[in-house]
């Protein structure tokens, strides 16, 4: 694999940054369009996942504040179903906060290794309580007590807090296996559009979009 460009063979971060090769990706196998978004995103994932892609399941969701502006962060995809994109974390973290105030949301996979990105976007809703809970109870006791501390994303000014807050869960999950946090939660993207994009070594890369249509599925091809 050819080494990549070293900082100090270039004037400034800009040229580095340039000089950086992009989408050297292998062709990935063609699939025609499928009835619907689901069927062809189990294809590309399935491809991802024979493949032995790193992580083909981490997804950035992108959401919105309470101040109309963006935010995203990488998150584990939990499921596809004829619903939707499903993904999980705590209801008072901020993604919670942002989803419970504005139920919409994106969510982009990309398989570098393929040259396939996925884009999907539209309303979220909550999973019913038995749903979080399996969700829940599928971590494992330090990721569960991890997931419970209730404080995700706020300012840590001492570490040994934290420590002592995933004790106290792991103690909890001790004398009560099942017990399961009241904040986890599952949520679904309900797909409005999907989009497929797969990156072409002659740069006529093929994106394939699809659009709810009543009960079914309106298919695009788009200029790349
Ligand atoms: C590969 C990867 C997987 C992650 N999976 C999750 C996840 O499934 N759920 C989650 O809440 N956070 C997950 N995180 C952490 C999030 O990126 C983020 O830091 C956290 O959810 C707080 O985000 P928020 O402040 O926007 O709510 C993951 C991070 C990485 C890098």
């Amino acid at each position: 694999m050819a080494e990549n460009p070293h900082r100090s063979d270039f004037p400034d971060v800009r040229a580095w940054i340039r000089a950086l090769p992009a989408l050297g990706a292998t062709v990935a196998p063609s699939h025609p369009p499928t009835r619907t978004p689901q069927e062809l995103f189990l294809q590309w994932f399935g491809d991802a996942v024979d493949a032995a892609l790193p992580e083909p399941h981490a997804a950035t969701l992108s959401t919105v504040d309470a101040d109309g502006l963006p935010d995203a962060r990488t998150l584990l995809l939990k499921d596809v179903t004829d619903d939707g994109w499903w993904f999980s974390g705590d209801d008072r973290s901020p993604k919670g906060r942002q989803l419970a105030s504005t139920p919409a949301a994106a969510l982009t996979l990309y398989w570098r290794e393929h040259g396939r990105q996925v884009r999907v976007r539209g309303p979220v809703r909550a999973g019913d309580p038995e749903l979080c809970a399996r969700d829940y109870r599928e971590r494992s006791p330090l990721a569960r007590a991890v997931a419970a501390t209730g404080r995700q994303s706020e300012v840590l000014t001492d570490p040994a807090d934290y420590e002592c807050v995933v004790r106290e869960r792991l103690d909890t999950l001790e004398a009560d296996p099942s017990w399961v946090s009241p904040h986890w939660q599952t949520w679904c993207i309900m797909p409005a559009a999907v989009e497929f994009w797969q990156a072409d070594p002659g740069r006529r890369h093929h994106r394939l979009r699809y659009r709810r249509d009543g009960d079914g599925w309106l298919c695009d091809e788009l200029y790349p």
